[in-house]
């Protein structure tokens, strides 16, 4: 069996909030939010893929941190992984996949509508960067 597509997303925050990135595309996707990042391309490892995507996707410099524990199937054959990173420069502008952003506070994390997928990947992130999941229960 071959291996599965590592798509990866990051959980960048800056000064206590977590960025998410509303998609604009594909139709099936477009609407619903997502933590920015993409596929990791061959000879490439996760954490490059994860500067280069936020450099091309919002323009800015990040810094991967953490590997936030789990795996998230996709569609067939892709498989989403999360690490934290922190904004070293520049103000995130949606400038590839996504027509918005918004940065969320601990209480503001279930605002938006995740994809389904991203769900459980955002909880464990939450849980990771904050120490708890954001629902507002302790
Ligand atoms: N980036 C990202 N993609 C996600 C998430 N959840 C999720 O289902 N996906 C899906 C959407 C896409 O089908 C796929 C990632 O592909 P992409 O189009 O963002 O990645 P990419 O920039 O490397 O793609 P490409 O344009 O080079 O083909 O994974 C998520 O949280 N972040």
């Amino acid at each position: 069996m071959t291996e599965p597509i590592v798509v990866v997303g990051a959980a960048l925050l800056s000064g206590g909030r977590l960025l998410a990135a509303r998609r604009s595309a594909p139709p099936e996707l477009a609407g619903r939010w997502e933590l920015p990042g993409g596929k990791v391309e061959p000879g490439e490892t996760p954490q490059d893929a994860l500067v280069r995507e936020l450099r091309e996707e919002l323009g800015v410099e990040a810094e991967p941190a953490e590997r936030v524990p789990g795996e998230w199937p996709l569609r067939a054959g892709y498989v989403l992984h999360v690490w934290t990173a922190h904004l070293l420069s520049g103000d995130p502008r949606p400038l590839e996949d996504h027509d918005e952003l918004r940065w969320l506070t601990p209480d503001e994390v279930w605002d938006v509508d995740w994809l389904d997928q991203d769900v459980p990947a955002v909880m464990e992130a939450a849980r990771l960067a904050w120490g708890r999941d954001g629902s507002g229960v302790r």
